[in-house]
């Protein structure tokens, strides 16, 4: 387990993290989410030790980073997966990794089959490697001490919808298996794909938390009325029952679920065309609303 506590990181007068609370628990993939400098890879580059807190503290599995003797056992981390040495083959990056951490010779062959590199690949420079190649890598050095806890910073990036897919079952298995993973992306796409919980942080601040399927029951229901001029008659009806409503697509967003929605539209005596929850949609208008404040596109809008 992963645990953030009151988090903050300053720059000057300028705050990165702003008093961060979360967990990331064992057996869940957790999915830390935010618009570009939102504050994910301060936070995890304070959680492996690589930069102090101004105040706050992370532990994991109850222990900081820092007091750990050989935290490649503990800990697999990939904090930028283009920061390999570019002269180096793939197998001897992992051949040195395993003999820092005083791991047998034979984990180099066996982590490569696990994150699908070829002998072949395995024996190219990583100067020739496409992105997707240099991430499966930074996934293996992550992996080869066996750790019970991954923190992986944009691991998905530069994966293709099939690497992403691959991604997925690695760390669900892994999650399974009792293991912890936290990994960041500023694309909603990836984490709704990877994760079981979703952290969302803009500007230094956490804006929601929970498990994957609360923020999509949270996104609420999709509905269209039968006859279009009925829609505002349905809206008034929901606000009645303080249903909050949002004109979306020649229908409505309701943040309620979609019995709660139905039974209100058939009390109001409105025929419905369509009532479904609406998914990743919602949680897609979630996040840019969430995120709207503050991204930078939300500032200048
Ligand atoms: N060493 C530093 N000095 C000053 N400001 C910094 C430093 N490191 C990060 N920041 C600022 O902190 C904010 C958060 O940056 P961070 O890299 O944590 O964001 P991020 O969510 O990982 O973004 P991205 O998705 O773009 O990688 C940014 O405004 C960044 O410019």
């Amino acid at each position: 387990m992963i645990s953030v506590e009151h988090l903050t990181r300053q720059y000057g007068r300028f705050t990165a993290v702003d008093n961060v609370s979360f967990t990331a628990a064992t057996g869940r993939v957790t999915g830390f989410l935010g618009p570009n400098g939102a504050g994910k890879s301060t936070t995890m580059r304070i959680m492996v030790g690589l930069t102090r807190p101004t105040s706050g503290r992370v532990t994991i599995t109850g222990r900081d980073y820092r007091e750990m003797v050989n935290p490649g056992l503990e800990v697999g981390v990939l904090l930028d997966a283009s920061a390999q040495h570019a002269g180096r083959t793939g197998r001897e990056i992992l051949a040195v990794a395993a003999q820092t951490m005083g791991l047998p010779r034979s984990r180099v062959a066996e982590t490569l089959a696990r994150v699908g590199l070829t002998e072949d690949e395995a024996g190219r420079r990583v100067r020739n490697y496409s992105l997707g190649m240099r991430q499966r890598l930074g996934i293996a050095t992550a992996l080869i001490g066996d750790p019970q806890v991954l923190v992986l910073d944009e691991p998905a990036n530069g994966l293709d919808p099939a690497g992403i897919r691959w991604m997925r079952d690695l760390l669900r298995g892994f999650a399974d298996d009792g293991g912890t993973v936290l990994l960041s992306s500023h694309l909603l796409h990836e984490i709704e794909v990877i994760a079981d919980d979703i952290v969302v942080i803009g500007q230094g601040r956490i804006v929601a938390q929970g498990s994957k399927a609360e923020l999509l029951a949270a996104a609420g229901t999709l509905v269209r009325t039968a006859d279009p001029s009925q829609q505002d008659r349905l809206a008034r009806a929901l606000h009645e029952s303080a249903v909050v409503t949002t004109p979306i697509d020649g229908g409505l967003r309701a943040d309620a679920d979609p019995e709660l929605v139905g039974e209100t539209a058939h009390r109001a005596g409105v025929a419905l065309r369509e009532l479904r929850a609406a998914d990743g949609a919602g949680l897609e208008e979630m996040f840019l609303e969430l995120t709207a404040q503050t991204s930078r596109e939300g500032a200048a809008a």
